[in-house]
């Protein structure tokens, strides 16, 4: 289907968001009002500017308060419509958008706004032009798709159909099964949006919140089905409305946009996502020396090195980390997933766009496949053979089993993207986003893992305040953490997060814990099914810390309770 993007979800001028629309390879535009009124060009330059580009104008939006009003306001009205029609002959646009009406003018009276959409629709195909009309959510009298649809059904002219947008239909709960009675010659616009789910006034939550499907928690998939089986022949249209958009570059925005309704489609027509990563192949961290003392002294050996590049392996049961010594300060730098099948994984990466990275491999080494994270981690599709390059020398029995999860901070910007890539590309479930509380500011956090929970990550970000907080971390996985503290706390002491007295006295009033957590440093979580979690955590070193923790009875969190006195911790040691 043809791909198009209203241009209030990019930032920047009119001509920047078009340049940035086409770059990422749309089809097509709405053109919203506000961006075209605060434009210099004039409308005959706009539609040169969007035709040079390649994009046609698909839509003019929105035209307010319309419908169902007394004949004195009808006649401004209609004025109002006329000006508007020349401009859009101007622009070389053939489709507007009238909204319902939200004005306490407007009567509630379908004969009565279906006659005047008729008027309009008349005086709109004296210019070549169709009006397309569509339930706002906050609509005065018209606030449901059906109901807009008996209203154009009504007026029964062959220049007004409706507008279905995927965020007032799905965010009022109504079911869009509805959409199949309407034929699809009479739908003549799809907008679509995703939103997280918010207990907010529908209008605020419109404004300000709408993301790209598959960011939020609707089902397009199933509307956007619905909508095809009418024959619907126009656009797939973004329309998101969202203050992080705003004000990010509208370049990767649009890209997103673009990401989003290739897996949309992909969805649709029954393309199936290879097979998710079963679990971690390695984690990878750049080093500066520091980071092999912390890691011998959480028991890990190092049993390898890489056959031409300055990475060394270091392994502990299943967990194995890299570290690549090629001069940068500590931090996450790639992820390598244990994928069963790395080809197509990196294949169907690259048909969502995500930059594939080149191969800079030597000859007889493993060819692995890599693509580019938003935020620039490197995620590498594995299957066994990488480890050769490493000629390891056996396994290192110890507490630690495996790598549990990854927490990765994203730029603040990149937090739905980041979102999206790892759902999209990785095949990763996510859970509600979290908002933890910072002694600066809040940060927000994502889970999300794979089947039977082989892969598990974090992406965080830093909200207000806090700027891009730079902390990352690997958790391990171990069957004993008391065991584990108990020794770090012998021999490495200076190795372990100190943790305040006033969380355990909270933690014991809450529940009876073993008193000795409190001398380890050891947090403690439990979910509502009896489930455990027990976290120790090293201090920082560079960008990066380890967690060691220990899951019991099905405990699938991460602690999130903790989060925000771990911060704590980490402010008031200055890292
Ligand atoms: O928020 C609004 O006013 C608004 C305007 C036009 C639309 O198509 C829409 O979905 C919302
Ligand atoms: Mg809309």
């Amino acid at each position: 289907m043809r791909k198009s993007i209203a241009t209030v979800s990019v930032s920047g001028t009119l001509t920047e968001k078009l340049e940035a629309i086409a770059a990422a390879g749309f089809d097509g535009v709405e053109i919203f009002e506000n961006d075209l009124l605060a434009c210099p060009l004039s409308p005959e330059e706009v539609r040169a500017r969007a035709a040079d580009l390649g994009l046609t104008i698909d839509l003019y939006q929105p035209f307010r308060d319309f419908e169902a009003v007394p004949p004195d306001v009808l006649a401004g009205n209609l004025r109002r419509a006329e000006h508007k029609f020349l401009m859009m002959e101007r622009l070389g646009a053939d489709l507007l958008l009238v909204c319902s009406n939200v004005s306490p003018a407007a009567v509630a009276d379908d004969e009565l706004a279906a006659e005047q959409l008729r008027l309009l629709a008349e005086r709109a195909a004296e210019h070549g032009i169709r009006v397309a009309y569509e339930a706002l959510a906050w609509g005065r009298h018209v606030n449901e798709y059906l109901h807009a649809w008996r209203v154009v059904r009504l007026a029964d002219h062959p220049s007004l159909g409706t507008c279905l947008d995927s965020f007032h239909i799905l965010s009022r709960g109504s079911d869009p099964i509805g959409i199949e009675a309407i034929p699809g010659e009479k739908i003549f616009f799809l907008q679509l949006a995703d939103a997280p789910q918010l207990a907010m006034d529908v209008l605020q939550w419109s404004r300000h919140y709408r993301c790209f499907p598959g960011q939020g928690t609707f089902d397009l998939a199933g509307l956007v089905a619905s909508v095809r089986r009418t024959g619907y022949a126009g656009p797939l249209s973004l329309e998101v409305f969202n203050d992080v958009f705003r004000q990010a570059s509208a370049k990767r925005t649009a890209l997103d946009g673009m990401r989003s309704l290739i897996a949309l489609e992909q969805s649709l027509t029954g393309v199936t996502h290879p097979a998710a990563p079963a679990g971690f192949a390695f984690a990878e961290l750049a080093d500066t020396g520091a980071l092999g003392g912390v890691l011998a002294a959480l028991g890990f050996a190092r049993t390898g090195t890489h056959s031409t590049k300055p990475v060394e392996l270091w392994e502990q049961g299943d967990a194995r980390l890299l570290l690549n010594t090629t001069g940068a300060d500590p931090a996450l730098i790639a992820l390598g997933m244990d994928s069963p099948d790395p080809a197509g994984a990196a294949k169907h990466a690259e048909s969502l766009l995500s930059p594939v990275l080149p191969r800079e491999r030597a000859y007889e080494e493993a060819e692995l496949e890599a693509v580019a994270a938003p935020d620039g981690t490197e995620i590498f599709f594995c299957d066994d053979a990488w480890l050769t390059d490493f000629a390891p020398t056996g396994p290192v029995p110890g507490a630690v089993t495996a790598i549990d999860h990854v927490a990765l901070t994203q730029p603040w910007h990149y937090f739905d993207e980041a979102a999206l890539f790892y759902r999209n590309v990785l095949g990763l479930q996510p859970q509600e986003s979290l908002d933890l509380p910072d002694p600066y500011g809040l940060l927000r956090s994502k889970a999300m893992s794979g089947p039977d929970s082989g892969v598990r990550m974090v992406v965080n970000i830093a909200q207000v305040g806090v700027g891009n907080l730079p902390w990352q971390h690997v958790a391990l996985a171990c069957d004993d953490v008391v065991a584990v503290a108990r020794r770090l706390r012998r021999e490495h002491p200076g190795l372990l997060m100190p943790i305040p007295g006033n969380y355990y006295d909270d933690l014991e009033a809450r529940q009876e814990v073993d008193p000795e957590l409190r001398h380890l440093g050891v947090l403690y979580d439990r979910d509502e099914r009896g489930g455990e979690f027990l976290q120790l955590y090293t201090v920082t070193v560079g960008r990066v810390f380890f967690e060691i923790v220990q899951r019991t009875g099905g405990y699938d969190g991460y602690g999130a309770r903790n989060a925000p006195i771990r911060l704590a911790v980490q402010h008031a040691r200055g890292h």
